[in-house]
C-alpha cells in the first residue's frame, strides 16, 4: 500500500532500525527495488532527486512528478508492502511544489548549503504548505562534501546538536538529515571512512525524531570489481563500510539513502552481459541483467538494516 513517509521512519525510529531510502531515475530501478522489498517483506522508501524528475518528465517538471508518482502508485496499490515516495533533496520551490501537487509522500527541502537561520526560515514555510497537503518533510542540517546530481558542497560542515534541537521545535520536520561526515557518490573518503558517531547520539537524544544518513552507499568492492573487469574506471572509488552504517543504525539512523551501491551493480551486469552477449540488442535482456544485481544489492541492504521481515 502506499503510504505516508512519516509512518515508516515513526516505526523503525521507535524499533531502532532503518529502512533504505532508494534512488531512481527510470522504470528498470524501480522494478528491481520493488522485486528486493517483496521479497524480503520490508518496507519501501523510492525517492527520486530534482534531475531525475526532469529526465522522467523529459524536460518538463510536472509531467515527470506525475510519472513517478503514477509508476509507484500502479504497484504500491496492489502489494502488502508500505511504499513510500520521497522528493530527495529539494532545493528549488517549483520541484518541491510539483512533487506536493502530484502525490509524493513525502519531501526534502534542502537549504543546508545556506545560513542556519535561512534554511530554518525555508524548511519552516515548506512544513507549513506540505502539512496542509498531507505530505511530510525532510530536512538537513550541516553539509555533506561530494556530489550528487547538482548537490556540491565544497567542504563538509558538521551538525550542531544543539542547533538541531532548535530547528526541530521550530519548523516541526519530520526527520532531519545530520551531516556527520559522509558524502555523496563512489569517492566518498580520502583515507579511512570516518563518521562522528558522537554528534549522531546528541542529535538523536535532543531531537528525538527519525534520522536520515546521506551519502550512504558502501560501494561494494565485489561490484567494482565486476563494473571494472569489464571496462568501468572507478578507481578509488569508496563507501561506507555496511558494520559503521550498522553503527549509525544503533544510534539512531531510521532512512538511509542509497544511490550509488544501485548505480555500480547496475553497470557492473550491463557491462558484463554486453561483453559476453555481443549478439543481444533486446533491451529488455541488456537492461535486464542491471537490474538482476540491483536486486541483489537491495535485499543484501534490507537485511543489514534491520527492514526485511517489517512490512
Ligand atoms: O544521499 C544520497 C545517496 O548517497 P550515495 O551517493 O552514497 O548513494 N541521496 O540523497
Ligand atoms: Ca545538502
Ligand atoms: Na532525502
Ligand atoms: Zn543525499
Amino acid at each position: 500500500m502506499y503510504v505516508n513517509t512519516k509512518d515508516i521512519l515513526e516505526k523503525a525510529s521507535k524499533e531502532y532500525y532503518a529502512v533504505p531510502a532508494f534512488n531512481i531515475n527510470n522504470m528498470e530501478f524501480f522494478h528491481a527495488i520493488l522485486d528486493g522489498a517483496l521479497e524480503k517483506r520490508a518496507p519501501l522508501i523510492i525517492e527520486t532527486s530534482e534531475g531525475a524528475i526532469k529526465y522522467a518528465g523529459n524536460g518538463d517538471i510536472f509531467k515527470g512528478a506525475r510519472y513517478f508518482v503514477e509508476l509507484v502508485r500502479l504497484f504500491a496499490d496492489s502489494v502488502d508492502i508500505p511504499i513510500a515516495l520521497h522528493l530527495d533533496h529539494g532545493k528549488h520551490f517549483e520541484y518541491i511544489i510539483a512533487a506536493i501537487k502530484a502525490g509524493y509522500s513525502s519531501v526534502m527541502i534542502d537549504a543546508s548549503e545556506k545560513p542556519f537561520e535561512e534554511n530554518l526560515k525555508e524548511t519552516k514555510e515548506i512544513v507549513k504548505i506540505a502539512h496542509a497537503a498531507g505530505v511530510s518533510v525532510e530536512a538537513e542540517l550541516g553539509q555533506l562534501a561530494g556530489v550528487e546530481d547538482n548537490v556540491v558542497a565544497a567542504e563538509s560542515v558538521l551538525v550542531d546538536p544543539e542547533q538541531a534541537k532548535i530547528f526541530v521545535e521550530e519548523t516541526g520536520v519530520d526527520f532531519l538529515a545530520p551531516a556527520i561526515g559522509t558524502s555523496h557518490g563512489a569517492f566518498k573518503f580520502k583515507g579511512e571512512a570516518k563518521l562522528d558517531f558522537e554528534r549522531l547520539k546528541k542529535v538523536k537524544e535532543l531531537t528525538k525524531i527519525p534520522l536520515v544518513l546521506h551519502g550512504a552507499s558502501s560501494v561494494l568492492p565485489e561490484y567494482v570489481a565486476m563494473a571494472e573487469e569489464y571496462g568501468a574506471d572507478l578507481g578509488g572509488a569508496k563507501g561506507v563500510p555496511e558494520d559503521q552504517l550498522k553503527k549509525c543504525v544503533e544510534l539512531g539512523i531510521n532512512k538511509v539513502n542509497t544511490d550509488t551501491d544501485l548505480r555500480i551493480a547496475f553497470i557492473a551486469g550491463l557491462r558484463k552481459f554486453l561483453k559476453e552477449n555481443p549478439k543481444e540488442f533486446d533491451p529488455r535482456h541488456y537492461l535486464g541483467a542491471g537490474k538482476k544485481l540491483v536486486k541483489e544489492v537491495v535485499m543484501n541492504r534490507l537485511e543489514f538494516l534491520g527492514a526485511a521481515g517489517k512490512a
